[in-house]
């Protein structure tokens, strides 16, 4: 798979241990920044993946900030993306079963390495279930289509 990543400087760290997680898996990796810790602005980075994402440029997203909060707000103001902010492994499972969210959200100053590769894991091998859950996500795409 190809990944979009992105994060703002609380983020950096944990971009770069994902980048090199996803590497060691063959994942291919579209980098969209920031690329140090000095102080950025989130919106810009959630931005980028998300249009990464509905460009095709990327199959799937995953961006980082310090909570997680922000930056998937950023990423949720482009239309067609359901940006996923998750703390366990189970909600990126349930992000994917019944959200089919196209990209994940992670607070690198609220879980820990482990926990956020596990997520990473979780999210990327998941698929969406369908089904009745079609029916919710097509209500939003349709709410936005409409906004
Ligand atoms: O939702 C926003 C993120 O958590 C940011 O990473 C955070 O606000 C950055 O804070 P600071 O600029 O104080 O490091």
């Amino acid at each position: 798979m190809k990944i979009a990543l992105g994060a703002d400087h609380a983020g950096y760290q944990l971009k770069e241990c994902i980048k090199e997680f996803l590497a060691e898996k063959g994942h291919e990796i579209l980098d969209c920044g920031t690329d140090s810790d000095i102080s950025v602005d989130y919106p810009e980075y959630g931005f980028n993946v998300g249009k990464a994402v509905i460009e095709n440029k990327a199959d799937s997203g995953i961006v980082v900030c310090g909570t997680g909060i922000g930056i998937s707000i950023a990423a949720n103001k482009v239309k067609g993306i359901r940006a996923a902010l998750c703390t366990d492994s189970y909600m990126a499972k349930m992000a994917r079963q019944h959200n089919n969210a196209n990209i994940l959200a992670l607070g690198a100053r609220v879980i820990g390495q482990g926990v956020a590769l596990d997520i990473v894991e979780t999210f990327l091998t998941t698929s969406f279930s369908g089904w009745k859950h079609a029916r919710r996500v097509d209500m939003i795409s349709d709410f936005e289509q409409r906004s």
